[in-house]
């Protein structure tokens, strides 16, 4: 490597892992680069925790691969040499302990002295704004609270990367947007590397430099939120991502970024998003999201659709439909809330508003 490059945060190659005959990891890999906010998000069993607990030195990789945090090698240390720290969604703060003995811990295994605990300990319940609640028992603080406290007592040894292992899960609402703001507020002003582990789609999107999409142990797409919500590599990847209106057919024309499927109900257009280029002749699939089907289709509506209309839920601002096609249900957002239930309408979406890529081979 050029000596004047900084190695990134952390590097991980061809990581495998697996429980008896459960492939919880499979060659995965991964850069981090300092100051990064890497999010990694996918279905039940994806393998984001195992990935984590490897990460942070809970688990050991049984089946191979390398992992190195800022250029060193980390698979032979245990997870209080390494220079990370983890927030758990279940806090896993000590209940006998004072917040100021919680937030203080990581220091004194490490042998740091007593002024010095109580100094930065301090430090890290003002910065998580909290100060002076040292003396509090953890059963008197809200989860909210004792959630500021984990990320506290993370800090308070100042970790090279900080894991997050869906550490707002516990959270209502308000308190997760905040607690949200304050972790990208914390990761800008003190250059933090942050890998978290999240079920919220929103708060992935929101929040991350970066998105890695787990699938099967495998790495499925690793882009900006922005590339893999708008250009998912794969059906997978969009439905996870919310584009659930999907029909497969044939690739038949490609050229600047426009691609069409022929289905048996005639040619659809959409943004090629595959990984390598369109071929025309192979499979591929058509993904639009909900939010994007028109219900009055106009002229820019190349695509369109007949559907008959099975349910409606009232939602306030406007109605969810569940329409029946050839492709099977597309599911509309709607600003309208007349009832619409039995009737066939046609509706529509532009080539903008999907995408078209190469069908998995699953
Ligand atoms: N201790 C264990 N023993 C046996 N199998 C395990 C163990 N931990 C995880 N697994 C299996 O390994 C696979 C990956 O699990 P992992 O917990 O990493 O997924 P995940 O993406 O974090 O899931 P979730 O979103 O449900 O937390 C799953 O098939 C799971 O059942």
């Amino acid at each position: 490597m050029d000596q004047t490059t900084p190695s990134p945060a952390l590097q991980v190659e061809r990581l495998s892992h697996a429980y008896g005959q459960v492939t919880a990891l499979d060659a995965v890999e991964l850069a981090v680069d300092r100051g990064e906010l890497l999010t990694i998000v996918g279905p039940s069993g994806s393998g984001k925790t195992s990935l984590l607990r490897i990460l942070a030195g809970f688990e050991t990789p049984n089946r191979g691969g390398r992992l190195r945090i800022g250029g060193k090698d980390m698979l032979d240390l245990p997870p209080d040499r390494r220079p990370v720290a983890t927030v758990f969604q279940h806090y896993a703060l000590f209940p006998h302990l004072s917040v100021g003995e919680n937030v203080e811990y990581g220091l004194r295994v490490r042998g740091v002295s007593r002024p010095q605990r109580r100094a930065r300990a301090a430090e890290a319940l003002e910065i998580m704004r909290l100060p002076g609640r040292e003396a509090r028992r953890i059963g008197q603080l809200s989860g909210g609270e004792r959630q500021r406290v984990a990320f506290a007592r993370a800090l308070v040894t100042e970790p090279d990367i900080l894991l997050l292992d869906e550490p707002m899960g516990a959270l209502d609402e308000p308190l997760r947007r905040a607690l949200e703001a304050e972790i990208r507020g914390l990761q800008r002003t003190l250059g933090t590397t942050v890998i978290q582990v999240t079920h919220g789609r929103e708060e992935a999107l929101a929040m991350s430099d970066r998105l890695v999409v787990l699938r099967a142990g495998r790495v499925e797409q690793d882009a900006t939120p922005r590339t893999v919500f708008e250009r998912p590599v794969t059906r997978f990847v969009a439905g996870f991502m919310g584009l659930t209106n999907q029909m497969t057919g044939r690739i038949v024309s490609a050229g600047n970024g426009q691609v069409s499927i022929e289905t048996a109900s005639g040619r659809f257009d959409g943004q090629w998003s595959g990984a390598a280029p369109a071929r025309p002749g192979t499979h591929g699939f058509l993904a639009v999201h909900p939010e994007k089907l028109r219900l009055d289709p106009d002229g820019a509506c190349s695509n369109q659709l007949e559907g008959r209309v099975v349910q409606a839920f009232y939602q306030g601002l406007g109605s969810r439909i569940e329409l029946e096609t050839e492709f099977g249900v597309f599911i509309a957002i709607s600003g309208c809330n007349e009832s619409l239930g039995g009737t066939i309408n046609r509706f529509g979406w532009t080539a903008g508003d999907c995408v078209i890529g190469n069908l998995d081979a699953t």
